[in-house]
């Protein structure tokens, strides 16, 4: 069931009157569900019984600690992709030893933290990381564990820019080449080649191209263990997709099924790294409608958030569900929800057909995943707060940040 649910034609969020939340916090806050992180983070778990299994929540998606603090106590490990990320996931008190590090950029400061803290295995996506990892590795004394991200020219079948898993992607280890990397990975002193890992993309609908990319990786896999280079654990990333408004993606339990079942009588244990299906639908953006501008062409609503709060309809012109935090018996009308910010494509949601009054609150829905964590300063907006509901509870979990903030690292100079 939803977190967030109507009653009495007013949204709650948990136990908790969204309009109560509003008012103590003020708008634009971003609105957290407990039961719906763990509820998510669970069904990984739970269709993962009875196999060697980590499920590394991909930090990127939402990365505030106390969430991260959630699910390190449900024994989650973390997929990361820089130190910043690292230095979250301990601070948040998650364990270095269930931490897979991917990205295709690592620094130098990157893979010496992570060899100092013991990470559970580096995704390694091109030749000359693994050359630089395990120059770090021979002069810390370390061996440093390994997979290779391999790219299986797999079609995610989702938007292009969160797409990962073609070719043309600049991301992982060609399939075609991964063989010989693999035996050159293998004669370097300092690494110890853990496994494979595997990542095409976000927001997937079906579960073919996650399918398709298990059967590339189980070939290869097989033709390794015939050069005697063993793997451990199959990595098959994140990317399982969520509802926005009319999708039916599969859920965990039928995409880890299915896995499972082409794993039958091998010997692997399983790693998987979502961000997406745990937190999206746990999160709603709360915006309160400035203005009300009805041109000759279009009625604007006006909102105090807008796209440095949440860029994923201006970056991807993806389509959020937005509604009136107090549903009325009115008349709807065409709107654009539009921000304050000096940019056409600072809008929210087009075309929407709602009942939205001056000074109204609206809730921008499925927030929870690569909303706050894309937020930025733009315009010199001070960022969001953050507050988590567990139950009839209301936790700040992220300060409004100050204006003072914005500019307190800048320097004038001298005169
Ligand atoms: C390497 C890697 N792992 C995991 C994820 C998480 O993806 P999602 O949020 O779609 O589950 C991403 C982002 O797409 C990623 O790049
Ligand atoms: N930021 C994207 C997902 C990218 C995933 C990162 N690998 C989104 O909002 O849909």
């Amino acid at each position: 069931m939803s977190a967030f649910t109507y009653q009495a034609n007013q949204l709650y969020a948990e136990n908790v009157p969204v309009i109560a939340i509003a008012d103590q916090f003020g708008t634009p806050t971003y609105i957290y569900s407990k039961k719906h992180i763990v509820e998510q983070f669970k069904s990984y778990q739970d269709s993962l019984q009875g196999t060697t299994n980590l499920i590394c929540y991909a930090v990127k998606a939402n990365s505030n600690i106390a969430i991260l603090n959630i699910l390190a106590e449900l024994g989650a490990g973390f997929d990361i992709v820089s130190r910043g990320e690292l230095e979250r996931v301990l601070a948040a008190g998650g364990k270095a030893n269930k931490v897979v590090f991917s990205g295709v950029g690592k620094s130098f400061d990157d893979i010496t933290r992570a060899l100092e803290v013991g990470v559970y295995c580096f995704n390694v996506e091109s030749v000359n990381e693994l050359d630089r990892i395990q120059s770090i590795a021979e002069k810390m004394g370390k061996k440093a564990p390994i997979s290779l991200r391999i790219n299986p020219d797999v079609d995610a079948k989702t938007h292009p820019y969160i797409s990962t898993g073609l070719k043309e992607n600049k991301f992982g280890i060609d399939i075609a080449q991964a063989e010989r990397i693999y035996e050159y990975a293998a004669t370097l002193q300092n690494l110890d080649i853990k496994g494979i890992d595997c990542h095409i993309g976000s927001q997937l609908t079906t579960l073919d191209p996650f399918l398709d990319a298990l059967d590339r990786l189980l070939v290869l896999t097989d033709k390794l263990t015939q050069k005697g280079i063993t793997i451990e654990h199959l990595d098959l990333g994140g990317g399982l997709g969520v509802c926005y408004n009319d999708e039916k993606p599969p859920v965990a339990q039928e995409y880890i099924q299915a896995v499972r079942e082409r794993l039958v009588g091998r010997d692997l244990s399983l790693l998987f790294e979502p961000g997406r299906y745990i937190v999206a639908n746990a999160g709603i953006l709360v915006t309160r409608v400035e203005y009300l501008k009805d041109t000759v062409h279009k009625n604007f609503a006006i909102v105090d958030a807008a796209m440095n709060d949440l860029i994923r309809p201006a970056l991807y012109e993806a389509w959020m569900n937005i509604q009136p935090v107090i549903q009325k018996q009115e008349q709807p009308k065409q709107y654009d929800i539009v921000g304050p910010i000096c940019e056409t494509g600072d809008f929210l949601g087009k075309d929407r057909s709602l009942i939205i009054n001056k000074g109204d609150l609206l809730a921008i829905f499925s927030a929870g995943a690569y909303g706050f964590a894309m937020s930025s300063n733009y315009n010199s907006r001070a960022r969001a707060a953050e507050v988590i509901v567990d139950g009839n509870k209301v936790h700040l979990i992220r300060d409004r940040e100050t204006l003072a903030s914005l500019y307190a690292n800048e320097h004038l100079l001298p005169h």
